[in-house]
């Protein structure tokens, strides 16, 4: 058996395709969705990651405002930072980019987004909102890489209603909100969320039939945790150097070998991280189409 491949940035580009028309309604209404970014520091990761979102940005027709703080900011930098993309008209969503520098407070940061801005789905109100099940007119943001890993699912047809997902990771971004987004009414998985302090990862991963790993540890998923058929989403990456040439190179936590057993493969990079990208301006677009 030979997977199918979940294919990211085919799916994020179809996503796109169909945000492009929505963001034109919008502007023959008078609305003109922005998004707002806050980076603090110079991880080149993170700098990558929020230049990756102007680019969609003007890619779909998104205004974009940038505002970068120095590696030296403090809290109060940042709070003021906050505070005036809060205030400021022509941003109707924001993120502040993940991590933040050693020291500076994150939880503290998320909370005083105001919820309405919040493109990310990470404020304290819109993740209750998330735990309570709130949908519909209440336009809740959900986080950008569960809301991607479930949409590029759906546009596979990979069935989700009874799976066992076994979701490797409890971090703020993937781990936790996915548990809860994969258990609402309507998706209705059952879920294993595991973590460093799991007793026998590879039992509670050989009996799902759906895989995210979204750990940060190289090839730590190999062909024979899997059950065969299953779907594997491979969504954490790390910088590894390769012995053969010195050089740097992104590994995802997925084996490439397990390929041969899954029945679908969304393989890293080009998969679940592009679709993240995609959903950030979905989240963008929903809110203002709340606006008029
Ligand atoms: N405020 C947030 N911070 C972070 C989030 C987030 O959703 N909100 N997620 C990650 C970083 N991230 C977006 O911010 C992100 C990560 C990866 C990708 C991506 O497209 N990756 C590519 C490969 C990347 C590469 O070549 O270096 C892929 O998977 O194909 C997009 C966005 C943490 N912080």
């Amino acid at each position: 058996m030979v997977a199918v491949t979940l294919d990211g940035v085919a799916t994020a580009s179809a996503v796109k395709g169909e945000l492009a028309e929505r963001i034109r309604v919008l502007h023959d209404r008078g609305i003109r969705p922005g998004l707002g970014t806050l980076l603090v520091g110079d991880d080149p990761g993170s700098r990558a990651y929020v230049a990756g979102k102007h680019r969609d940005c003007a890619e779909v027709g998104i205004e974009s405002i940038r505002v970068d703080l120095p590696e030296s900011a403090t809290q109060a930098d940042v709070l003021a930072a906050i505070d005036d993309l809060n205030a400021a008209p022509e941003v109707t969503g924001y993120i502040v980019q993940l991590p933040l520098p050693k020291g500076l407070d994150e939880h503290a940061a998320l909370e005083a987004i105001d919820p309405a801005k919040d493109a990310d789905g990470l404020h304290p109100t819109n993740l209750g909102r998330l735990v309570l099940g709130i949908e519909g007119e209440l336009h809740s943001p959900l986080p950008c890489t569960p809301a991607g890993i479930v949409e590029m699912l759906r546009r596979y047809d990979v069935p989700i209603a009874g799976r066992h997902v076994t979701v490797i990771g409890r971090g703020l971004t993937v781990g936790r909100p996915l548990g809860l987004l994969f258990t609402r009414k309507g998706l209705d998985a059952t879920v294993t969320l595991t973590h460093s302090r799991t007793v026998d990862l590879a039992a509670e991963v050989r009996r799902a039939d759906i895989v995210v790993a979204a750990v940060g540890v190289p090839h730590l998923v190999t062909a024979d945790w899997v059950k065969p058929g299953a779907a594997v989403l491979d969504v954490g990456i790390t910088r590894v150097e390769d012995p053969a040439t010195g050089k740097g190179r992104l590994t995802g936590d997925v084996r490439p070998d397990v390929s041969e057993v899954a029945g679908f493969l969304s393989p890293n990079p080009g998969g679940v991280g592009p679709m993240t990208r995609a959903m950030l301006l979905s989240n963008v677009v929903k809110a203002a189409e709340l606006l008029g």
